[in-house]
Order: structure tokens, then sequence, then C-alpha cells
């Protein structure tokens, strides 16, 4: 079985170059499905099994993508087809942005239902009402959504129950082709929501107040394809800033935005972190003494929870008790378990995780459960007494390119037992 094997107890120091962001780089590449002629070139593209699985979706659709040392051309130029199959959907909950760009572009979609995940049930009617909302008919086939829209699809005033970052996504992709003004109030306003409307506006589109919480949205006859550079990945870069502050470290951190990681930073900062910005990155520098903490995780510009396991590894090396609340999701303390089997002294009582940090944590064989618990395990290892063996690499490789690689560099005393593996994980045509 795959496994990253880490011995405890190393310094760490150096510069850690960031990547383009996950979490920016998939709207994006299902928004360029929108564009009826040219080429999409989508620069500063991490090489992660999620793009992987995104473009196999793609291809399936009939757009050409090509990948090329960090830069993903898409030509969505030919007729496309609206099926999006379970076994391509089911691998990425992402997958379900290509309902919106589908939508506007032949007003017909035929998506499969992505279901839950082991983080929580995340259900889809906000992405559902505001389409509906925009003139679509859906009906449920066979686990699939389908939807018909009679002409083209018509702006509207939606408003979100909750900021969902996908609904909002899907929405303003909806709406860029749409006939009309679409209005969305109560929007998620991470930053790549920005960057997605961004990449449109270059397209030709016209998306208005993105990053705020009311995004107005004149619909375009049609789009075309543009080059655009995705922003730097935040969740990454504040995973290497507990990497400093978890093993006392001064680390440099490079092509970071400090602006998108505020919460994390005024956090860090609270607990005795400083961040210090440089050039085109940020120095991470940890106090003698950390202090414990409560954090709660919100939409952004609050905390993110993609960040919360990662900080969670890092309390329980603080003396005192650290509270981290959850309300994003409904069952992501999965890691709580997994941090015990190294000796963590976590009680969990709802959604708060109750962390008594400052005792010794001790290697052993963990688990990794989502994406960002695989990371946080790892971050503990560094600092755990004797070697942490963490296994379910999928999960890491979804959303880290090389992490073990760039630790390594830093100092860590890690390796993979399938390095090959690392090597490029999209997949290929
Ligand atoms: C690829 C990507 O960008 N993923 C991010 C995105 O996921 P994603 O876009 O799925 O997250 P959402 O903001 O939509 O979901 C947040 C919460 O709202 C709920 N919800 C969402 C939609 C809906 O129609 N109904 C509903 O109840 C979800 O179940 C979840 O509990 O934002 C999350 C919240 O910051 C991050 O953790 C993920 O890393
Ligand atoms: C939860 C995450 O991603 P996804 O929404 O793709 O599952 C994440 O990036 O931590």
């Amino acid at each position: 079985m795959d496994s990253i094997i880490v011995k405890g107890g190393k310094k760490l120091s150096g510069s850690v170059e960031i990547e383009g962001s996950k979490n920016a780089v998939l709207p994006v590449l299902t928004a360029s499905l929108l564009a009826e002629e040219g080429v999409s070139r989508l620069h500063n593209v991490p090489d992660l099994s999620d793009v992987g699985t995104l473009a196999a979706l793609l291809r399936h659709l009939g757009a050409e993508v090509e990948m090329e040392e960090g830069t993903v051309s898409v030509d969505a130029s030919a007729e496309l087809s609206c099926d999006a199959p379970f076994d391509l959907v089911s691998r990425m909950r992402a997958s379900m942005l290509v309902m919106g760009p589908l939508l506007a572009r032949y007003g017909y979609c035929n998506v499969a239902m992505p279901g839950g995940c082991a983080i929580g049930s995340r259900p889809v009617e906000q992405h559902i009402k505001g389409l509906e909302k925009m003139g679509t008919t859906f009906r449920t086939v066979d686990g699939s959504f389908e939807g018909h829209v009679d002409g083209r699809l018509k702006g509207a005033k939606i408003h979100l129950d909750f900021p969902s970052v996908g609904a909002t996504q899907n929405l303003i992709m909806a709406a860029s082709l749409a006939e009309g003004t679409t209005e969305l109030e109560n929007a998620a306003q991470e930053p790549e929501i920005e960057d997605l409307a961004n990449y449109i506006n270059e397209m030709g589109g016209n998306v208005k107040g993105a990053g705020t919480a009311h995004i107005k949205i004149e619909g375009v006859e049609s789009l075309k394809g543009v080059d655009h550079t995705v922003i730097p990945d935040r969740i990454e870069a504040g995973t290497f800033m507990i990497a400093g502050a978890i093993t006392r470290s001064e680390i440099t951190l490079k092509n970071v935005v400090p602006e998108h990681l505020s919460a994390l930073i005024s956090k860090l900062e609270e607990i005795g972190v400083r961040i210090e910005a440089t050039g085109d990155g940020v120095k991470v520098i940890p106090a003698e003494n950390l202090k414990p903490i409560r954090v709660k995780t919100m939409p952004h510009p609050g905390f993110p929870t993609d960040m919360q396991s990662q900080m969670m590894a890092l309390l329980t090396t603080i003396n005192g008790t650290s509270v981290i609340t959850e309300t994003i999701f409904e069952n992501r303390f999965m890691h709580v378990n997994e941090f015990r089997k190294m000796d963590a002294d976590i009680e969990v009582e709802e959604n708060h995780a109750f962390i008594k940090g400052g005792g010794k944590l001790t290697g052993g064989r963990v688990k990794a459960t989502d994406l960002r618990a695989a990371a946080a395990l790892i971050l503990a290892g560094l600092v755990a007494e004797g070697y942490t063996e963490v296994t379910e690499l999928n999960h890491l490789d979804r959303g880290y390119v090389d992490f073990h690689g760039k630790l390594q560099k830093l100092g860590a005393d890690i390796e993979r037992t399938d390095e090959q593996h690392t090597k490029s994980v999209i997949t290929s045509k």
C-alpha cells in the first residue's frame, strides 16, 4: 500500500513554491466549456489528480484538452455532449460545475448526482433552485439531474440560502450566457469566485461584484477562449504556514497572496506565529511559546474549513486547551480518531473539538480520511516521536503536488513508498 513515512523531530528551513489553486482551476476548467470559439490556455495549473479527473470529464463531453508543464489548453468549439455520467462525476464533486455551462450553451444537461462524501452529505439544492429560477426544468432520471430550458436561460434575482461556493460558481457560469441580468445575493465571496469571474470577463463576459456577497452578471451572446493565469493556492500556502509553525521553524513561502489568507494569518498571529510579507510571498516566524486559541470555520472571509484539520495538528502541540468549531461540513472531524492514535488529547462534542495540547505526540500508522486530513497527519508526523506512516494517499494527491518532496527540501525526514507515482498524477489522454 502506498504511504508516506515521516520521522518526527527535524527543524525546517528554506523556501517552498506554492502551486496554482486547485479550487480555482476546477471551476475555471468547467467555464472553458462556455467558449464556442477559440482555445483557452490556462497557466499555473497544478499537476493534481482532481485536474486529471476533470480533464477526463471535459474530454468525455467532447472538448480537446492538452496539458503541458503547468498549462492546460481547452478547445470546446466542437459540438459537445451534455451527458456527465456517474463514474466521472462521482470521482469529484466539482464535476457538478459542468451543469451551468451546458445549460447556458445547449439548454440541456444530464448530470449524475454526485452524492455525499466523507466530510458530509453535500446536497446541491442551491445549484438546482438557482438554475430553476433562470428557467430550467429539472427531473431526476436514473440518479441523474436532467435539465431542460425552453429557449435560452433568463437572468433572474437569486438569493442563496447559504453562500455556497459551488452554487455561486454554477450560477455565474449559467448567467454569463443567459438573456438579461442575473443578480446573486448572499453569494460566496471566496477568492476562487473572483478568479472565475475574472476569467469569464477576459472571455468577453460581464460579471461584476465577485468577491462580495452581491454579484451582478449581464448575459452576453457568446464567449471566446483566452489565456488566463490561475491564482495561487491559499490552502496549500496555509498548510505550509502550519508546517513552519508546528516545527517552530522559520520558512519562506513563494507565490502567495496574503490577503487571501487573512483569517488564518490573524489566528496564527494570535497563537504567536508572525507572518511577514516578502515581495511575492511570506515568511513564517513562530515565537518560542505559542498560545491556545478558539477558532470557528466560516464562509470566506471567515476561517476556511479546508484549514481546520491542519490547524488542529498545530493546536495539539500548544500547551492549554484550544477549541475548534466546524460550521461548514457536518462530518469534518474524522481525523480526530487518527490524531488520537498518535496520542493527541482531543474530545468532540457536537461540532466542537476540545484540544488539550502540549502532550507528546507519538508516531504510528494512520489513515488519511480526506484530502486536508492527509496533510494534517503528515504535519503532526513532523513533530511526533518516532515514525508516522500515513496511508490512503489518493486523498493527498487530489490537492497537493509533491507534498513530501517539498517537505523533504525544507529538511524534513520524510519519504514516500511509491516515489514514481508522484512524477505526474494527471490522467494522460
Ligand atoms: C472544489 C471546491 O472549490 N471545493 C470547495 C468548495 O466546495 P463546495 O462548493 O462543495 O462547498 P459549498 O460552499 O457549496 O458547501 C458548503 C456547505 O453548504 C452545503 N450546501 C452546499 C450547496 C447546496 O446546494 N446545499 C448545501 O447544503 C454543503 O453540504 C456544505 O455543508 O467550498 C467548500 C467550502 O469552503 C470547500 O471546503 C471546498 O474545498
Ligand atoms: C473539500 C475539499 O475539496 P472538494 O470540494 O473538491 O471535495 C478540499 O479541497 O479540502
